[in-house]
């Protein structure tokens, strides 16, 4: 589905975290009243990416801890992921912006990638979705708001600023997936330091867990989610906070790893 160039948002703060995003520059505090519920969030979610000038590549999904998992009646959230902020990692370190100011983290993370339109319905389950995935990757997650404080206010304001993604760094293809994926393991380290330990086993219920609550909640926000789109399912080692002239190493053992390098953001190139 395409929204490149509709600028018809309607929503303040949808428009001010796009214009934010766009120019590369922080915004002090959210630019208006929270939104009190998920629905509401992703109300202004839908805006923003109505008025965003790229297409969704895919989904990244994020936990909700306790207690706000009961406070907001889910225990994750998604946003988007748009096909200009998709790399392929290399050999040398891939470059991503942050905005000074702002939020940006990085997080190792199992992709998966649809092999099928998903029928709309809702009742999907980890077991349901397994057939609808073709391949799977490790890959990093590129967490970014201009709001320095977008996971300090509950999940309903990290949702609706895209729900804190900036990008995602796509790395190996994982082989025998199907039989090696729950018992994957990854690191992360920044400048050196390993700063996070997990794997697929720390995502509740397991990656095509994440899939499944993407797909449900997609059939209830009226969108599809469509073959050759992205899933990032949720952090496997934590979410670390990174700021600009860091580097980041994901190693995912067998599977490889992605060496990334934060920059300084100026304007989003058009
Ligand atoms: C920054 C949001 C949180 C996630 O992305 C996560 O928990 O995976």
């Amino acid at each position: 589905m395409s929204h490149a160039h509709d600028n018809s948002s309607g929503s303040p703060i949808a428009r001010a975290f796009v214009d934010a995003r766009r120019a590369g520059r922080a915004v002090a505090s959210y630019p208006g009243v929270q939104p009190g519920s998920m629905d509401a969030a992703y109300a202004i979610q839908d805006e923003a990416i109505a008025a965003w000038p790229d297409d969704v590549a895919g989904w990244k999904l994020g936990r909700i801890n306790a207690p706000h998992d009961a406070r907001f009646g889910a225990g994750r959230l998604a946003g988007p992921i748009f096909s200009k902020a998709v790399w392929t990692a290399g050999a040398a370190p891939t470059p991503f912006r942050v905005i000074d100011g702002g939020f940006a983290a990085v997080e190792a993370e199992y992709l998966l990638e649809l092999g099928e339109t998903a029928p709309d319905r809702d009742g999907w389950t980890a077991d349901s979705v397994a057939p609808l995935v073709a391949r799977v990757f490790t890959g990093v997650e590129i967490a970014g708001s201009p709001f320095a404080g977008i996971n300090d206010h509950g999940p309903a304001v990290t949702a609706s600023d895209f729900g804190n993604n900036a990008g995602l760094i796509l790395g190996a293809e994982i082989a025998d997936w199907r039989d090696r994926l729950a018992g994957l393991t990854c690191s992360m380290s920044i400048d050196g330091a390993v700063v996070g330990r997990g794997g697929a086993a720390s995502i509740p219920g397991g990656p095509l867990d994440s899939l499944a609550f993407l797909l449900n909640l997609l059939h209830r926000r009226g969108r599809r989610l469509e073959a050759g789109q992205l899933i990032s399912t949720g952090a496997a080692t934590g979410v670390h906070d990174i700021l600009a002239g860091q580097s980041a190493v994901a190693d995912f053992g067998p599977d490889g790893r992605i060496e990334c390098v934060a920059v300084s953001a100026g304007r989003e190139p058009s």
